[in-house]
C-alpha cells in the first residue's frame, strides 16, 4: 500500500460496521483514508444512515450478513485489502446465551481469519477489549497498567471468555500464509469502556435518571477508577492501524494495543456524570447509598429472577453480579505503545470528546432522528 497521488485503489471491509463503534470507524475511514476506493460495510442489521454515504466519492457497499456463516464472510472478504473485524455480541446482561456469544465472537472471528487466508487478504485488525485482561474474577485492581503489566487474567463470564479466545485466534493467525503465499498480518486493539455518540448504556443511564426525577443514586465508591476512551479516538486508532500495518508489519504484526486517550480517570458513575450532569441529572450521594453487601444481594436476586423468568420474559437489569464486580474494580490503563509503534495520538481532546457526547445526550430528548448515531467528523 505505497503512498501515491494516483486514483484510490484500496478496498476495506468493516464487519459490525453498523454498530456503535462500527459506525464511527466507517465514517472515520471515509474522512481520513484518501486511498480508499471501496468500503464494504458488513452487518447483521444494516443502518439506514448508510444510504447517505453512498453519494460520496468512495463506493460504499452495504452487505447484510452473519459472521457465523463462513460463506457469507468469505464472499464479503474476497478482494478486500484490509479487514477491520469489529462485529461482536456485546452482552454482559444475560440477553444472549453463552453458546450464542461464543458462536458470534469466537466462531465468527475464526470465519473471518479463514476467509482472509482463503481469499488472499493480508491485513486483519481485530477489535478486542480490555476485558480479555480484566477485571478478573478475583477483583484485583489493574491500576494505570500497560500491555506488559503482569495481571492474572481469569474469566468466567461468557463475554470476556469469548473475547479472550477470539483475540488469541487472531494473534496466532499472524504470519500464516494467505492465498498467494504472502503472510497474514494481524493485530488486536483493546478498548477500555467506550463512550460517545450512540452509546447504548449511557442512553440507559440517562433514561433511568429521567425516570427517577433527574436523579441517579451512587452505587460505586468514587475512588474506584474505570478506564474510558472516546469512540472517535478508538475509531481513529483502527484507521491508523489499518493504514500502518503493511509498512510496519514486522513491528505491529501479532501485537495488542490498549485504546487510550486523555479521558480522565474516574469511577464509572462519576465519569458518566461528566455528560449527564450538564444534561440536568444529579448523582445523589458522595458515598454509595447502599452497603456493598446489599448491592451484592440485589445483584444476586436479579440474577435469580432472570433465571426464573427466562421461560416467560427476558429480564436484563443493569445490575447483576458481573456488572457490579466490573464497576467496583479499578481498571485503568496508562501506556504509549500505540504512539511508539504507529504514531497514534488522540484526534479528539478530552474537551472535544466531552462536548460531542454532551451534545448527543442533549439531542436524545428530541427523539430519534433519521440519521445514524454520530455526525460527520469534519472539524473546523
Ligand atoms: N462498547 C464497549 O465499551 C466496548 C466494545 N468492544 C468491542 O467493540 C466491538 C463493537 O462493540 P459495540 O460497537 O459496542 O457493539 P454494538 O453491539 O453496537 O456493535 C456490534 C455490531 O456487530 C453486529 N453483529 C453482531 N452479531 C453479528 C453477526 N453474527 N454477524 C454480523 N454482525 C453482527 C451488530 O449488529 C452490531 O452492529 C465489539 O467487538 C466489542 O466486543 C471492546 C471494548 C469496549
Ligand atoms: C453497579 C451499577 C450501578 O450504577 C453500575 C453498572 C455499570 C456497568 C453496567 C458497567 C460498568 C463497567 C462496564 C463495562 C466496562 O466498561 C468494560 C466493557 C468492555 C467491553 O468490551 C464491553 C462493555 C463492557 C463490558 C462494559 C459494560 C457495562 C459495564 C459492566
Amino acid at each position: 500500500m505505497a503512498q501515491s497521488t494516483q486514483a484510490p485503489t484500496l478496498v476495506y471491509l468493516v464487519t459490525g460496521g453498523c454498530g456503535f463503534l462500527g459506525e464511527h470507524i466507517v465514517r472515520m475511514l471515509l474522512e481520513q483514508e484518501p486511498r480508499l476506493r471501496e468500503l464494504r460495510v458488513f452487518d447483521l442489521h444494516l443502518g439506514s444512515w448508510l444510504e447517505e454515504l453512498k453519494t460520496g466519492p468512495v463506493q460504499v457497499t452495504a452487505i447484510q450478513g452473519d459472521v457465523t456463516e463462513a460463506h457469507e464472510v468469505a464472499a464479503a472478504v474476497a478482494g478486500s485489502h484490509v479487514v477491520i473485524h469489529t462485529a461482536g455480541l456485546v452482552d454482559v446482561f444475560g440477553k444472549a446465551s453463552p453458546k450464542t456469544i461464543h458462536k458470534v465472537n469466537v466462531q465468527g472471528t475464526q470465519n473471518v481469519i479463514e476467509a482472509c487466508i482463503r481469499t488472499g487478504t493480508q491485513f486483519l485488525v481485530y477489535t478486542s477489549s480490555m476485558e480479555v485482561v480484566g477485571p478478573n474474577v478475583k477483583g484485583h485492581p489493574f491500576y494505570r497498567g500497560n500491555e506488559d503489566t503482569p495481571y492474572e487474567a481469569v474469566h468466567q463470564h461468557p463475554y470476556p471468555c469469548s473475547k479472550a479466545l477470539a483475540e488469541q485466534l487472531v494473534l496466532e493467525a499472524n504470519g500464516r500464509k494467505v492465498n498467494g503465499g504472502l503472510p497474514l498480518v494481524t493485530c488486536a486493539l483493546r478498548p477500555t469502556g467506550i463512550y460517545g455518540e450512540g452509546h447504548q448504556i449511557m442512553r440507559d443511564f440517562y433514561n433511568q435518571g429521567l425516570r427517577f426525577g433527574g436523579r441517579l443514586f451512587r452505587a460505586v465508591p468514587a475512588s474506584v477508577e474505570h478506564g474510558r476512551v472516546y469512540v472517535g479516538n478508538v475509531a481513529w486508532m483502527h484507521v491508523l492501524v489499518a493504514r500502518e500495518l503493511e509498512q510496519r508489519a514486522p513491528l505491529m504484526g501479532g501485537q495488542v494495543y490498549f485504546c487510550y486517550d486523555k479521558s480522565p480517570y474516574k469511577s464509572y458513575e462519576d465519569f458518566n456524570m461528566e455528560f449527564l450532569g450538564p444534561c440536568g441529572l444529579r448523582l445523589i450521594g458522595t458515598h454509595p447509598l447502599l452497603p456493598y453487601w446489599l448491592l451484592v444481594l440485589l445483584a444476586t436476586l436479579n440474577a435469580l429472577l432472570q433465571w426464573l423468568l427466562r421461560p416467560l420474559v427476558l429480564y436484563t437489569p443493569l445490575l447483576n453480579p458481573y456488572t457490579l464486580a466490573m464497576a467496583n474494580t479499578t481498571f485503568t490503563v496508562s501506556t504509549n505503545k500505540a504512539q511508539r509503534h504507529f504514531g497514534y495520538k488522540p484526534i479528539f481532546s478530552w474537551e472535544e470528546s466531552k462536548a460531542r457526547t454532551i451534545h448527543w445526550v442533549q439531542a436524545l430528548d428530541q427523539g430519534p432522528g433519521t440519521g445514524g448515531h454520530c455526525g460527520p467528523y469534519s472539524r473546523s
